[in-house]
């Protein structure tokens, strides 16, 4: 709450100007019935056709000044919450943008977004309908009842009894139905995320044939979001009709108390027909009111998950120590071990090695035996849980984030490319590169052809995520977007695996041409990408099986060689081990 009364207060003129609008536009609405009753006793008792058009004439000018006072309210409070909307989003963005994979993989990418999107949107329109109604609909129903009581003591009693059970009506069926929106609103959450899930791997859906299960799997999602609507919707609709039975019998009070008052002459037909608006004006704004506490109710469990990602702190700390990079980078792991955040087992037990600068170290392994986990330890996209990483001989803990890694290259896994064109990707890498550096780290990724065949230079577009490129077209633009920056560390997790043989092979020799006192790791389930390596770490099951060469550890790890034995003919093994 404190966080969002900040955000309000940047517009603190609009936050108040609004609610405040909203009771001006209340107060012509309150004075409207007793216009209507001078209307009736005064001009159509004396058939005064004048006077009946002059409180006519008053009518439409109280009914324009109050949409006059209507509409500032709504374009304030509209102001006042798209403001505090746009703020919240762009601080959570931020925010979102300082965690560390730790805390993202805590909180799940989807459930990020979620937050982003639908989150704060919903406390956008909770803070525009508060400021529009928070004020008004008390202050429409306490003004309506003290107009009646001025009007009549006696026939207003009926006011006194029909407004708390009234209340007490709305009170019970909120009490009922808020869990039961709470509900909904997760529900809702898990068909969203159904859909982006669907979405977001529509190819792979289609390629395994699995449109019909993920269909019902949608059904079923839906089914319980619909099924939880309609019963959640059953108890609001009870609302209309009890409120409307009970105002009819507080209508009915009114004409059978008043008509009394009327024959005694001590009441007029006017001032009947203005207390029993003021009975129908305190319901419409009393179900205002209900409508109001259920969308504030989601709000605030809105606002209540948007601060649960804001209080999640990193837990990196940013070192001191700038890092230079003069001699290259000696990477030292010293019994490293490492667990993700809720995972029962180590990713990587007690790993230790030493890598030279000018060092090509390839890191070969099963599926998740950690080589991907090893590598994110050098820049420090997780920390270790055990052991201590070292570039040139001080912890990597000790470095400042910006300046160790802008010294190091990472070509991920999967490759990210963003909307824009290809020079303002590369220039990720440096943002100061000239043309001519683009172009040789282009060669060098083995980039170049594609890239002229294309024939629009650095200007080439790129679609979102590099959609309009190929798997190995991706991964060489990525390649080439860390040879950009000429880094002491270059880190390929795995970023040959789209190209074939002889373009990985002239990719290698490239790298080792361009790159030279740059430490290389180079992860890779392929013997042919690591065996010239001048170290290979053999990982399996996050322990690490052996160290050596290729063919050191032909001959003494008994992994390796089996990994060998599956990818080379028994003839390249035996020849190699030699
Ligand atoms: N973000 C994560 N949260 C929890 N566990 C994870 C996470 N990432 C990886 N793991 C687990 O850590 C282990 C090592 O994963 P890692 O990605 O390092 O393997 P890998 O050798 O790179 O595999 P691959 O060759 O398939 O890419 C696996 O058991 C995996 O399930």
């Amino acid at each position: 709450m404190k966080r969002l009364l900040g955000y309000l207060r940047k517009n603190l003129k609009e936050t108040i100007l609004a609610p405040l609008f909203k009771m001006l536009e209340a107060s012509f609405e309150l004075a409207i019935p007793l216009v209507v009753a001078r209307m009736i006793d005064v001009g159509i008792g004396s058939r005064d056709t004048r006077y009946i058009l002059k409180m006519g004439g008053l009518m439409i000018l109280l009914g324009i000044i109050g949409f006059i006072s209507a509409l500032t309210a709504q374009y304030f409070a509209a102001k006042a919450a798209v403001t505090a909307g746009t703020s919240m989003r762009n601080d959570l963005f931020g925010h979102i943008g300082t965690l560390s994979y730790r805390e993202i993989d805590t909180a799940g990418t989807s459930t990020l977004i979620t937050r982003m999107t639908s989150d704060i949107n919903q406390v956008q329109n909770g803070v525009n309908m508060f400021l529009r109604l928070f004020l008004r609909s008390p202050f429409v129903v306490l003004g309506a009842m003290v107009m009646a009581f001025t009007v009549d003591t006696k026939t207003a009693l009926s006011f006194a009894l029909a407004i708390p059970v009234l209340f007490a009506v709305i009170f019970v069926i909120l009490l009922v139905s808020m869990p039961l929106y709470q509900k909904v609103q997760k529900q809702l959450d898990r068909v969203l995320l159904k859909t982006r899930e669907n979405l977001l791997g529509v190819r792979v859906v289609r390629a395994f044939n699995r449109q019909k299960d993920e269909m019902e799997s949608f059904d079923q999602e839906n089914a319980g979001l619909y099924r939880k609507q309609v019963f959640v919707g059953k108890i609001s609709a009870l609302l209309n009709p009890l409120t409307y039975i009970i105002i009819n019998l507080g209508i009915v009070a009114i004409l059978w108390i008043g008509g009394d008052q009327v024959f005694a002459g001590r009441l007029s037909q006017g001032q009947v027909i203005a207390l029993i608006n003021y009975m129908s004006q305190i319901l419409v704004e009393l179900i205002k009111l209900a409508n109001l506490i259920i969308l504030m109710s989601r709000a605030a469990a809105s606002l209540k998950r948007v601060n649960n990602v804001f209080d999640m702190h990193s837990t990196l700390r940013d070192g001191s120590q700038p890092f230079t990079s003069e001699g290259g980078a000696r990477i030292s792991f010293h019994g490293v071990s490492f667990t993700y955040a809720g995972a029962k087992e180590p990713s990587l037990s007690n790993i230790t090695f030493t890598a030279e600068p000018g060092q090509t170290i390839g890191i070969i392994g099963g599926t998740g035996s950690g080589k991907t986990t090893l590598v994110n330890l050098i820049p420090r996209f997780y920390d270790t849980t055990g052991g201590t990483v070292t570039v040139n001989g001080r912890d990597v803990r000790q470095y400042q984030f910006d300046s160790l890694r802008e010294h190091i290259g990472v070509v991920p896994q999967k490759a990210a490319l963003f909307r824009g064109t290809l020079r303002t990707n590369l220039l990720w890498g440096k943002e100061d590169a000239t043309d001519a550096e683009i172009y040789e780290a282009l060669d060098a990724a083995q980039a170049r052809e594609f890239v002229d065949h294309k024939q629009q230079g650095l200007g080439l577009l790129i679609d979102q995520g590099g959609r309009n490129l190929s798997g190995g077209q991706k991964q060489r633009l990525t390649i080439a977007r860390a040879l950009v920056r000429r880094p002491s560390v270059l880190i390929l997790d795995d970023s040959a695996s789209a190209l074939d043989f002889a373009t990985d092979a002239r990719l290698r020799k490239a790298i080792r041409e361009t790159t030279g006192k740059t430490t290389v790791f180079l992860v890779s389930q392929r013997v042919a990408t690591i065996k010239n390596a001048d170290q290979i770490l053999v990982l399996d099951d996050g322990r690490l099986a052996g160290i050596g060469t290729h063919k050191a550890l032909l001959n003494s790890c008994g992994v390796y060689r089996e990994i060998c034995e599956s990818q080379l003919t028994p003839k390249e093994v035996a020849a190699d081990a030699q």
